[in-house]
């Protein structure tokens, strides 16, 4: 069997950003060349990037995409390329992968499965192509071949499963077995989700396993278009042993591995994040990271409490500036996202993380008179650990500035007694308008603190607490977050943590003498992450979800019912705030975002009958 060398290259795309696209694609191409690859695969889509969403529709992207391919084809002498682009065909977009073998293109291989649940919706831009289907496709008074392909190349038999079409049991590569490839390349989009590299190893091992051949699994990297993040794996497998198993989550626009097929080579393995609270820390700094860049703004803002959720947001960003000059060094991270590193005063890499996120991170405490010194001193002690710049202020005069136009305005007077949520929220809402003073005149981003827990039930004030354009914890769970932050002190050093972590959750919005906590708001935590996960994820009705609960469940029976009905009767009346949530990451294997993995109507009878079904359980 001939000895041959075969690389992958993770990229870090934007949508129709053709010039980051073509560099990130052609320095790859430099790479392999330089290493003498002979093979080179790249991600599916990668030269319009993969979240192009409805400009897939268009004509214009597919005839820019082709123009791009073009001038990427005297650059692949020497060499194999499999590069991903739409392709109209028919009147019809397929999701392709084009091989360009020695400055010349061999044909277009179009995908199969199209990806359809969770956050993909791929059926909406593109049609799948038919199996054993070949045709002919003409670019450029030029005829090409398109569809079920199999390509020679440096003598091996080579097939192609794109993405989904490998997560299928009636799978492409059933036929390539048959045909006896050498080779099956899988260019792949396949998005960041807890622990979901374990089925990609899987996937992948027994791919090489069960089709006897070496399997080459290419995934796009990085926060590419906003909310979805890219692994950036690059796996390579035979009979069912890993030769090649990269670190995931890059900080780098691309990254190559390589490896000689046929030869007695080691392998090449490198340690990988293993857990959800690693795996967040990264994922969370490096969609921030990318965020930043590709936006080109100057930082972050952020209303800093002291509390959970605020907290977790601000060592995020920190880490970010930590992974950043590890991964870079300090000049490359600081070019990366636009600063000045001449202003960057000679130092370590400790000290430059500081001025880092001195620039990037502004903090505030806005107090209220039913704030405790706890959280403000708790804000305090995290901000300057970190090194963002910290202020305090109160918020008082504005709040009964707002109670005593209210009064007048409908003529009586208010109390807690009879305005509890409005005087809430009205904190909330007084906060905002000062934060977002400073992110316009920073231009920085505001970041907001939900997290998926409080857009299950609303438990967050529209246009107060919610206030920002993006919300980076939105995808996981309070609980979740109550834990990172204690690894986050432990694990990765970040001491400022301390105070934080001895709080109690609260809004912190009623008068100190009614002591206010999420959970005596709410219900327990730990329970309404299992309410959420079966009514949500498993997408179970109030009366199943109290069946399998109870089994386990200490909690007295009316009591758990009415927690389930306090989790449904929230979740429906509260899908017009969920609605209007900044753009979040998706981080855990489900999302409440309806603009990705959830979509529920915003009226509805409120599970009505499917209550009323567990009442009279
Ligand atoms: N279906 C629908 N479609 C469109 N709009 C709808 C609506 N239903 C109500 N509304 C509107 O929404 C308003 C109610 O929403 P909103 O004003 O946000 O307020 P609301 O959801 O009534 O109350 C906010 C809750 O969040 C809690 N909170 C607030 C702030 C911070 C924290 C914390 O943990 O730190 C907790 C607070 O304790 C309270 O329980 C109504 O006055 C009405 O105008
Ligand atoms: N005193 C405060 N100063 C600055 N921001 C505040 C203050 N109180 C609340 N906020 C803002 O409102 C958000 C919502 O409060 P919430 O209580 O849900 O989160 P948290 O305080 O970060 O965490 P926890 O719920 O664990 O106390 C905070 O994350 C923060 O952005
Ligand atoms: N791009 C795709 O086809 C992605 C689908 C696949 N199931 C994944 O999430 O990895």
């Amino acid at each position: 069997m001939n000895q041959v060398r075969i690389g992958g290259a993770c990229l870090n795309q934007t949508p129709i950003d053709w010039e980051n696209n073509i560099r990130n694609i052609k320095q790859a191409i430099d790479a392999a060349k330089r290493n003498q690859v002979k093979i080179l695969c790249l991600p599916e889509l990668c030269i319009t990037a993969y979240g192009c969403q409805d400009l897939f529709l268009s004509n214009w992207v597919p005839e820019e995409a082709i123009n791009q391919l073009l001038s990427l084809q005297d650059y692949c002498q020497d060499i194999t390329v499999a590069v991903g682009l739409p392709i109209q065909h028919q009147h019809n977009t397929y999701n392709c992968t084009c091989i360009i073998s020695n400055q010349e293109i061999k044909g277009f291989y179009a995908k199969q499965s199209l990806a359809n649940d969770g956050i993909h919706y791929e059926k909406r831009w593109f049609s799948s192509w038919p199996r054993n289907t070949v045709d002919n496709i003409t670019i450029q008074d030029k005829n090409y071949p398109i569809g079920d392909l199999t390509f020679d190349i440096e003598g091996l038999l080579v097939g192609i499963e794109i993405c989904e079409d490998a997560w299928r049991t009636d799978r492409p590569a059933c036929r390539l077995y048959e045909k006896g490839v050498d080779l099956i390349l899988n260019p792949s989009a396949s998005h960041f989700s807890f622990e979901k590299k374990q089925l990609r190893d899987e996937l992948v091992l027994t791919s090489s396993q069960n089709f006897h051949c070496h399997y080459l699994y290419v995934n796009q990297l990085g926060n590419e278009s906003g909310r979805v993040i890219y692994d950036g794996d690059v796996l390579l497998a035979h009979e069912g042993r890993f030769l090649i198993k990269n670190r995931r989550l890059t900080f780098k626009p691309f990254e190559l591995h390589f490896y000689d097929i046929h030869s007695r080579q080691e392998a090449k393995i490198i340690d990988d994040f293993r857990t959800s609270q690693e795996e967040f820390a990264q994922a969370g700094a490096l969609a921030l990271f990318d965020y930043m860049r590709k936006t080109y703004i100057n930082g972050y803002v952020l209303s800093l409490s002291g509390g959970a959720d605020s907290s977790s947001i601000a060592v995020l960003v920190a880490h970010m500036v930590r992974i950043g000059i590890k991964e870079l060094g300090i000049d490359a991270l600081a070019k990366a996202i636009h600063l000045d590193s001449s202003l960057l005063l000679n130092s370590d890499e400790d000290q430059a993380a500081k001025q880092i996120t001195q620039q990037i991170l502004f903090t505030a405490y806005q107090g209220t008179k039913n704030s405790s010194t706890q959280t403000l001193e708790s804000a305090q002690n995290l901000a300057e650990s970190l090194g963002a710049q910290f202020r305090a202020w109160t918020i008082d005069e504005s709040v009964l500035n707002a109670h005593r136009i209210a009064e007048e305005a409908i003529g009586r007077k208010l109390s807690w007694e009879t305005d509890d949520i409005a005087l809430q929220n009205i904190q909330a809402r007084t906060r905002s308008p000062l934060i977002w003073m400073i992110a316009n005149l920073q231009n920085k981003i505001l970041l907001t603190t939900s997290n998926r827990s409080e857009g299950d039930v609303g438990y967050t004030t529209m246009d107060g607490d919610t206030s920002g354009s993006l919300a980076p914890i939105a995808g996981v769970d309070k609980p979740f977050v109550l834990q990172w932050l204690k690894y986050a002190e432990k694990e990765l050093g970040y001491t400022g943590l301390k105070y934080v972590n001895q709080l109690t959750p609260t809004a912190e919005l009623r008068p100190q003498e009614y002591t206010q906590t999420d959970e005596d708001d709410l219900m327990p935590y730990t329970l309404m992450v299992a309410i959420e996960r079966l009514a949500i994820a498993q997408r179970q009705n109030p009366v199943q979800v109290f069946l399998i609960l109870n089994k386990t469940s200490s909690i007295p029976q009316e009591t758990l019912k009415s927690y389930i009905i306090k989790f449904y009767r929230l979740w429906s009346i509260n899908q017009w705030k969920r609605e209007r949530l900044a753009p979040s990451f998706h981080l855990d294997d489900f999302n409440v975002d309806p603009k990705t993995w959830c979509r529920f109507p915003i009226i509805t009878s409120g599970f009505k009958k499917e209550i009323e079904d567990l009442r009279n359980l």
